[in-house]
């Protein structure tokens, strides 16, 4: 297990500065997930924590040891590349022992047909043969331990790739997008090995992904780095809920959230003709973009069955509708707010909730309802104004 502190860490190449001042605490035993779109940086920091790329300006500790000016191998962090970077011409048990050789054979012994004119290491060869043995087990790869890479399915391959990466029993592991050479069935699978695996070790783990989905399901902390900078650092439900951004809130979530542009009145939020009663005392005048997650959004049209009563009180908008995407299990509708054919709004409903029909057919006009309490307010700049400031605002003015 290991603490990884990144502070302050700067990097460009040439005139591209790529990360402009990264500070972030993992925890021991975290899975914290790294993600942002192409481009953002990822990769690089990672390359950083690991050692196989300098930091122009910053430190990284692990443990509260210095680790910027270490060695890769001298570091204890184990990384899985996302083309998994295997010897070809190795067999797994081969490919999977190389990290092991490297660090306890000395140079000479590593030679082939050095194994029978250095009996003396045969014990250690034993220990390390034993060591493979074991990670294999543990990945459920034993099996195929004489095997080549070429002889090896997708997810067998990313298995290897990560036994080779858990033998040296590192105190810190770090994945590049280690699904992305999947299919979307096998992804799953292999998604929930990873967390199994980090539940099992008890192991820090640092992984990279440009998935959202991937990022929010395995996580205990998501890090959204956009264009060298962190946006926002939080446990998935806080990322989903409580963006502290615009541009959190549009990265999480599919499809994405509906973003409504709007005026302060002394009532409520103007939305054209559509006065929502969300009054938190902000200055008349004062424009202002809700954001309300599709999900959260209900139906109801002449013809659809009742909603049920709300919990709470709701916001109310109406919705000429453009298309829906029948999905199976769930549907999407795309439309505009009425009377403001501009702004586009989604909806994400439960078939089972609709009308029962096989095809699914829905008015032209929909009437939209969510709880007040989904909805987020945005100052202009795209900044999330915090529900409790404006509560004592309100308080204030009352
Ligand atoms: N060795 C390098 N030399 C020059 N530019 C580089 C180098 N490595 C990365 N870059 C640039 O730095 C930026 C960030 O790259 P990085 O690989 O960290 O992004 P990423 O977020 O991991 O992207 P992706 O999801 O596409 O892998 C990119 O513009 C990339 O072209």
């Amino acid at each position: 297990m290991a603490r990884l502190t990144l502070s302050d860490i700067h990097k460009s190449f040439g005139s591209t500065e790529v990360l402009k001042g990264i500070s972030l605490d993992v925890a021991n035993g975290e899975f914290l997930s790294l993600v942002g779109s192409s481009g953002c940086g990822k990769s690089t920091l990672l390359r950083i924590i690991s050692g196989l790329e300098t930091p122009d300006r910053g430190t990284i500790e692990i443990d509260g040891k210095a680790m910027t000016a270490l060695a890769p191998k001298a570091r204890g962090v184990a990384m899985v590349f996302q083309d998994y970077a295997l010897y070809p011409h190795m067999t797994v048990a081969q490919n999977m022992a190389m990290p092991l050789i490297m660090a306890r054979l000395p140079f000479h012994a590593r030679l082939p047909g050095m194994k029978w004119l250095t009996p003396h290491l045969a014990p250690l060869r034993a220990e390390m043969a034993g060591q493979v043995e074991q990670v294999a087990q543990q990945l459920h790869i034993d099996h195929l331990l004489e095997r080549r890479p070429a002889q090896l399915s997708g997810g067998q391959r990313q298995r290897v790739a990560l036994g080779r990466a858990l033998v040296r029993n590192p105190t810190l592991f770090l994945m590049d997008e280690p699904l992305s050479n999947l299919d979307a069935k096998l992804r799953v699978k292999v998604r929930t090995e990873i967390v199994d695996l980090h539940r099992a070790s008890g192991l820090t783990f640092v992984y990279v992904t440009h998935d959202q989905v991937e990022a929010m399901t395995m996580s205990d902390r998501v890090a959204l780095l956009q264009a060298g900078t962190l946006l926002q650092v939080a446990p998935p439900a806080t990322l989903y809920a409580e963006p502290q951004s615009i541009d959190v809130a549009k990265f999480i979530g599919s499809p994405e959230i509906n973003l409504l542009p709007v005026c302060a009145e002394p009532e409520g939020l103007r939305l054209g003709a559509t006065l929502l009663p969300l009054s938190h005392g902000f200055k008349p005048g004062t424009d202002l973009i809700v954001g309300l997650r599709p999900e959260a959004l209900r139906l109801s049209a002449p013809g659809l069955a009742q909603l049920r009563p709300a919990e709470g009180p709701e916001l109310q908008l109406d919705m000429v509708q453009a298309s829906i995407e029948d999905l199976g299990s769930e549907i999407v509708v795309h439309g505009a707010v009425a009377a403001l054919p501009d702004i586009a709004l989604r909806i994400r409903a439960q078939k089972s909730l609709q009308s029962g029909v096989h095809k699914i057919a829905l008015p032209e006009r929909l009437s939209l309802h969510a709880p007040m309490a989904t909805a987020v307010i945005f100052d202009i700049n795209g900044k999330r104004l915090d529900p409790q400031s404006v509560a004592r605002r309100q308080e204030a003015l009352a």
